[in-house]
């Protein structure tokens, strides 16, 4: 399905943000490895959410769920045997699976999108399992791959951190559940290392100890561990509310979005910190933003590590920005759906923005006059460009259409009826292509 956006001058409005996918992800991963009965209230239900139940189910354990919780009882450290897993498109899933699946004889990790997980690089989590003893059959480090796994052993391990800091968060979750200790070194730069504040809160949480240096750089971890059962209730997501409150900047809005912690350690909700910098007015108390947006943003310098998975909706504000901003220090986000960098400008390009890259780097020249729009965007199965060029579509002089926008449900399946709420223009049509699943 595709997506049309129509110019919309003013959003007003309240939401409820949705639920955040990485603690979902997160917690359903930490029942499942224990092995009483939790209960997480609040799950986010997404391809990305959904796909980790599937897996865990398929790995033996058992869940029900509810409208507003999910029950599950885990398998311990002893997932059932199954031979093949099939995670869709979700990479934390994929990463933090292949770690556990190592608990397991045989298990091949399908690839159902090869134009998309199927081209993401997984070798650094490929290299450390390997020192774990853990045999892997692979594509040049990519899916399909087979895990032959059995006992894996904890010791020594190191990991890079270059390329994403989920290939840690994967050791994190299983070498508390090794019968030796492992003491984990990170090699290189570890990006995105906020993210692992929130693997870290999940295992205290469900009664895991490890040792972290200051700079999360080195971890010592005893083995024979338990995971415990636990009540956890799932935080509001900043990355997919992001793209809201970029939304509500670009336009003349009154948007409240509530269930937004100050203190989350979900490093996007410097997207707050950033439109204000941006001079976007808006408040933010009590897990409420409210942005009364005028339309008028300055230009921004940001280091985009912090805050990953945000970037693309920054940069979509910074299209109507006054002046050039800058989004460095984000290489990684050439290893997510799609290339962040190369593909999202191209299609930003297409609509009618002023973007320069650079290896690690994007420059947004503002058009505060507005973009010229009319054009087909491909969303290269890519939810977050799904929802940035939204934002630029809201503010261009045509509509824009996005083709096969419907992979906005990889995290946001409810983006479109959460912006129609707020009074956009957005439609779904049929597809016009069908190159694109
Ligand atoms: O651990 C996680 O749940 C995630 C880590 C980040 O990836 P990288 O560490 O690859 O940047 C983030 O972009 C992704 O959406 C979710
Ligand atoms: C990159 C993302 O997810 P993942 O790496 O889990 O596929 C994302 O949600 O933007």
């Amino acid at each position: 399905m595709d997506v049309l956006v129509t110019p919309t001058p003013q959003l007003k409005g309240e939401l409820q943000a949705l639920s955040s996918k990485n603690y979902t992800t997160r917690y359903l991963l930490v029942a499942a490895l224990a092995e009483g009965t939790s209960t997480i209230y609040y799950p986010a239900h997404s391809e990305d959410s959904d796909a980790m139940r599937r897996c865990l189910r398929d790995l033996g354990a058992v869940i029900e769920e509810d409208d507003e919780k999910i029950t599950i009882t885990g398998f311990g450290s002893k997932p059932r045997h199954v031979n093949e897993l099939n995670v869709g498109n979700a990479g934390a899933v994929l990463r933090f699976l292949m770690a556990i699946a190592s608990l397991c004889p045989e298990v091949t990790f399908v690839n159902t999108y090869p134009d998309s997980l199927g081209k993401r690089p997984h070798d650094d989590l490929i290299t450390a399992l390997g020192q774990m003893g853990v045999k892997i059959d692979h594509r040049e480090g990519k899916l399909p791959i087979t895990i032959h796994g059995g006992a894996p052993k904890g010791g020594k391990i190191q990991v890079s951190g270059n390329v994403s800091s989920q290939f840690l968060s994967a050791l994190l979750f299983l070498t508390p559940l090794l019968p030796e200790d492992s003491e984990i070194e990170v090699l290189h730069d570890l990006k995105s290392k906020v993210v692992i504040g929130q693997t870290l809160e999940v295992l205290e949480q469900a009664g895991i100890v490890i040792e972290a240096s200051e700079d999360l750089m080195n971890y010592k971890v005893a083995g024979n561990q338990k995971y415990k059962a636990q009540q956890y209730s799932v935080q509001g997501d900043y990355p997919g509310s992001a793209a809201v409150l970029a939304a509500a900047a670009v336009t003349r809005s009154d948007v409240k979005l509530h269930r937004l912690a100050e203190n989350s350690k979900q490093g996007e909700r410097a997207i707050v910190d950033v439109l204000r910098m941006m001079e976007t007015p808006l408040t933010h108390t009590n897990g409420t933003v409210h942005v009364q947006g005028n339309g008028k943003l300055k230009a921004v310098e940001f280091d985009g590590d912090a805050a990953t998975d945000a970037v693309l909706a920054m940069v979509a504000a910074a299209v109507f920005a006054e002046g050039t901003s800058r989004f460095y220090n984000v290489e990684n986000l050439r290893y997510k759906e799609c290339d962040r960098i190369t593909d999202y400008l191209n299609e930003l390009r297409k609509a009618g923005a002023n973007v320069e890259e650079r290896q690690a780097e994007i420059i947004v020249h503002g058009r505060p006059e507005g973009v010229e729009g009319g054009v087909e965007i491909n969303a290269h199965y890519d939810h977050r460009v799904i929802m940035a060029l939204t934002i630029v579509g809201l503010r261009a002089q045509k509509p824009i259409r996005i083709l096969d926008a419907h992979h906005v449900a990889k995290s946001y399946p409810i983006y479109f009826d959460h912006l129609k709420a707020l009074g956009a223009n957005v439609e779904w049509t049929q597809s016009i292509q069908t190159s694109q699943s």
